[in-house]
């Protein structure tokens, strides 16, 4: 039963329909002191997502009318991490091509493992501190959180579902995602992960930058993902005292931290900014491609990106490989063999890649690191190079993605070793590939 507002960054307003009215008076004055307090005796409480100076294209806060203040808890205390970590010198580096398969879905049998004890630190780069980096985690998990609630005061989560819904509970409402559907929970968002059973997907958190839609350039106005299609969820609260308290989570430099209160953080009433969480549909996406010769850069499949401070250059972008038609002429359609001074990892979503049929699995993941050779595995090589190149459907029913970063990133020790899903016979697959090389061949005569 859940409900959202339509756009990208938006000015929104939203009042929960249990207190109406209140919004006019709160867009017209952001702490009014009218009743004598807020309307409903709400506290007025900002968060900001950009300095407070930042330019207007960048500039991001909200306002939250809530029943209680957020500082109205106890002091913070150091939790146990779990396999969540920003240390990316735990083991020693490694170019090598990396695959994962799927990686392992604690049974709720045998262990309850909810979404914040369930995300696992696999690579990443850069530092909390300095505001600069990221990091790629998987989460897996069986329980819905009770009476705890997660904030990341380190940055943003673009959150992947890849088996299972998720019911996210916000500040701002609630966010039904399933997976092809993706999510952006910004920092120092609180939020509460429902499941239904056991669910697995991808994170990817940018540390000091909000995901943007890319620039559209000569594509025009319209394209990739649209503006309206992001969906941020309508206000909802809930006034409930929790005696035995209730847990807030707080990721701060890395590390994680408990504090008690005595209440539920879901207790906006009504809030309206443009800082705020929002989901969108993979669906929805337009690809755009070649429809003459040769093949485009992935990046023309970039759905959000989070622009690193050199122009042109991400932090990281959120690419997809959506079904499409393939219709290039004289062209080996497949992706390309190269060395990319980004690094790039891949999840599957559903279905299969294009580039290996086999052996990347849905819930498993790939990382090609920077300067790393990799492309198509023998048989798609050999399949594609003789293919007659009538217009295709390509990745019917597929959804991969890739998170692809300037960041020359580290593999976690869980990722390399304790996770035990390295698919260590991945090189492999290109070990067939043979030599097509012919010195005495000349251009066929038409
Ligand atoms: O390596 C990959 O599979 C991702 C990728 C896809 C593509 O179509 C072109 C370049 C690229 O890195
Ligand atoms: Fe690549």
């Amino acid at each position: 039963n859940t409900e959202y507002l339509s756009g990208f960054g938006n000015e929104f307003s939203s009042e929960d329909p249990r207190c109406p009215g209140p919004t006019p008076h709160l867009l017209s004055n952001c702490t009014p002191q009218t009743t004598p307090v807020c309307p409903y005796g709400l506290y007025a409480e900002q968060l900001s997502g950009s300095a407070f100076t930042c330019p207007r294209p960048t500039n991001k806060r909200s306002w939250l009318y809530r029943i209680l203040p957020s500082v109205r808890h106890k002091p913070y205390t150091a939790m146990h991490c779990g396999n969540l970590t920003e240390k990316w010198d735990e083991v020693e580096p490694d170019p090598n091509q990396l695959r994962w398969m799927p990686f392992t879905i604690p049974k709720s049998s045998e262990k309850k493992v909810d979404f914040v004890t369930g995300l696992h630190t696999l690579c990443g780069a850069g530092d909390t501190k300095s505001r600069n980096g990221i990091g790629i985690h998987m989460f897996t998990c069986n329980t819905s959180m009770v009476d705890r609630c997660f904030n990341n005061s380190d940055g943003d989560f673009l959150i992947v579902p890849q088996q299972g819904e998720v019911l996210i509970t916000t500040e701002f409402g609630k966010m039904m995602v399933e997976p092809n559907e993706i999510c952006v929970i910004q920092q120092g968002m609180r939020f509460s992960v429902d499941v239904f059973g056991e669910t697995r997907g991808y994170v990817l958190e940018v540390y000091g930058a909000h995901f943007e839609l890319p620039d559209l350039g000569p594509i025009g106005a319209n394209g990739l993902a649209n503006p309206r299609d992001f969906l941020t969820p309508v206000a909802w609260y809930e006034d409930r005292e929790v005696a035995t308290g209730y847990t807030v989570i707080n990721k701060y430099q890395g590390k994680l931290f408990s504090s008690q209160q005595v209440f539920s953080p879901f207790n906006v009433v009504a809030w309206h900014g443009n800082y705020t969480p929002y989901k969108y549909n993979l669906e929805n996406f337009m690809v755009i491609n070649c429809v003459a010769f040769d093949h485009a850069d992935p990046s023309i499949f970039t759905v959000l990106t989070a622009k690193s401070t050199r122009p042109g250059v991400a932090m990281a972008d959120f690419v997809i490989f959506p079904p499409r038609w393939g219709v290039a002429d004289h062209t080996f359609r497949p992706p390309y063999y190269h060395r990319n001074c980004m690094s790039e990892f891949m999840g599957l979503i559903k279905g299969h890649y294009e580039a290996k049929e086999e052996g990347f699995q849905p819930g498993g993941g790939s990382l090609h690191s920077m300067m790393t050779p990799h492309g198509p595995d023998r048989d798609c090589f050999e399949k594609s190079s003789t293919a007659p190149l009538k217009p295709e459907r390509v990745a019917e029913g597929t959804m991969a993605f890739m998170f692809e970063s300037s960041f020359s990133m580290a593999v976690t020790k869980w990722g390399l070793e304790t996770c035990q899903r390295l698919d260590k016979s991945y090189y492999q697959c290109w070990e067939p590939l043979r030599k097509h090389f012919d010195p005495n061949w000349r251009p066929s005569k038409q």
